[in-house]
């Protein structure tokens, strides 16, 4: 008896979070470093699913750098990276699309299908919804930043009823051109931004952001970002995450945090609970007689 009663109190206790997020469109970016288990992969599946039937609109980008990088050593050819950016020759990009439009990306798609979603995988070059141009004038290859994101297109896919799973492959809009490999987290962020999104989740394989000594930073804002990432302690994959963090919050999302992929269940532990957990990115304080209205509004 008792534990049935516990088992309605976590239903119950998850009201005010569903209300919150009800009709609301959550990103999730779900790393290559957070798919590693067919356990955590199901996990993954049961939680977009649950977001579904409650009434939110998950839309996920995935990455797949390690799967990239164990078949790019395979074929003796090198990972190169700057800054958590990888540069694209034109050999490795054949790789980078078919890792991931091709294997993760379907992957993904027909595990929420068997778990009872409407998933539908897409790449950004499907009806160029993500299109790109060379970064720092093609000093990295074929890796691109993105120029526009078609948000109506996803917006559209949502009202349907589908999940969007996008692939970090950007269009070019050049005939007989490879495309662009687009960092998961960049691809992420500027879905988010083109949808209006509440909220962006980035799943990944620690805590969340932490600081020299191994603590985690609970919440951090720009110029927290630039100070840990000018003395190193924000480095590698971690950059273009944070950066993403930030890129988003300024430009339309609500929220933006850094969770642990690795933790079961973890988006129903982020945002089902109060406490939530891993790292959350708020915009710069605009305090006004020492109160911080910014915090506050962030909070809401
Ligand atoms: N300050 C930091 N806090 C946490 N992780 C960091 C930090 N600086 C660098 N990292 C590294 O960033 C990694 C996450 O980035 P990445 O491997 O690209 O993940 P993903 O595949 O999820 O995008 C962590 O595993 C860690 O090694
Ligand atoms: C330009 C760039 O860095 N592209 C990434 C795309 C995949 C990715 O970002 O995957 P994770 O999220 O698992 O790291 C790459 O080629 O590895």
């Amino acid at each position: 008896m008792q534990k049935k009663h516990q088992k309605v109190q976590v239903l119950l206790d998850a009201i005010p979070h569903i209300k919150k997020f009800y009709g609301k469109t959550i990103v999730i970016k779900y790393g290559g470093s957070a798919q590693t288990s067919p356990d955590l992969q199901e996990k993954f599946a049961e939680d977009i699913v649950l977001l579904k039937l409650v009434g939110m609109n998950p839309v996920i980008v995935h990455g797949g750098g390690a799967r990239i990088s164990e078949l790019l050593e395979k074929l003796n050819i090198k990972s190169e990276f700057i800054d958590g950016h990888r540069v694209t020759s034109e050999e490795t990009m054949r790789v980078v699309e078919m890792v991931l439009s091709g294997d993760i990306n379907k992957n993904i798609t027909s595990l929420l299908n068997y778990h009872g979603a409407k998933a539908i995988g897409i790449s950004g070059k499907d009806s160029s919804i993500i299109k790109a141009k060379p970064k720092e004038n093609g000093k990295f290859g074929y890796t691109g930043v993105v120029t526009e994101v078609n948000g109506q297109l996803i917006n559209n896919l949502v009202k349907e009823g589908f999940i969007p799973v996008i692939a970090p492959i950007a269009d070019s809009a050049t005939p007989s051109h490879p495309g662009f490999n687009i960092n998961a987290d960049v691809a992420a962020s500027k879905v988010a931004s083109a949808i209006n999104a509440q909220k962006v989740l980035f799943l990944t394989d620690i805590k969340g952001v932490l600081d020299k000594d191994g603590n985690l930073l609970n919440s951090l804002d720009n110029n927290d970002v630039e100070k840990y990432k000018k003395d190193g302690t924000i480095a590698g994959g971690m950059i273009p995450k944070v950066d993403s963090c930030i890129d988003a919050i300024y430009n339309g999302v609500n929220k933006a945090h850094i969770i642990d992929g690795r933790v079961e269940h973890s988006i129903l532990l982020e945002l089902f609970t109060s406490d939530g957990i891993g790292t959350q990115f708020l915009r710069k304080n605009g305090t006004n007689n020492g109160i911080d209205i910014e915090k506050l509004l962030n909070e809401i």
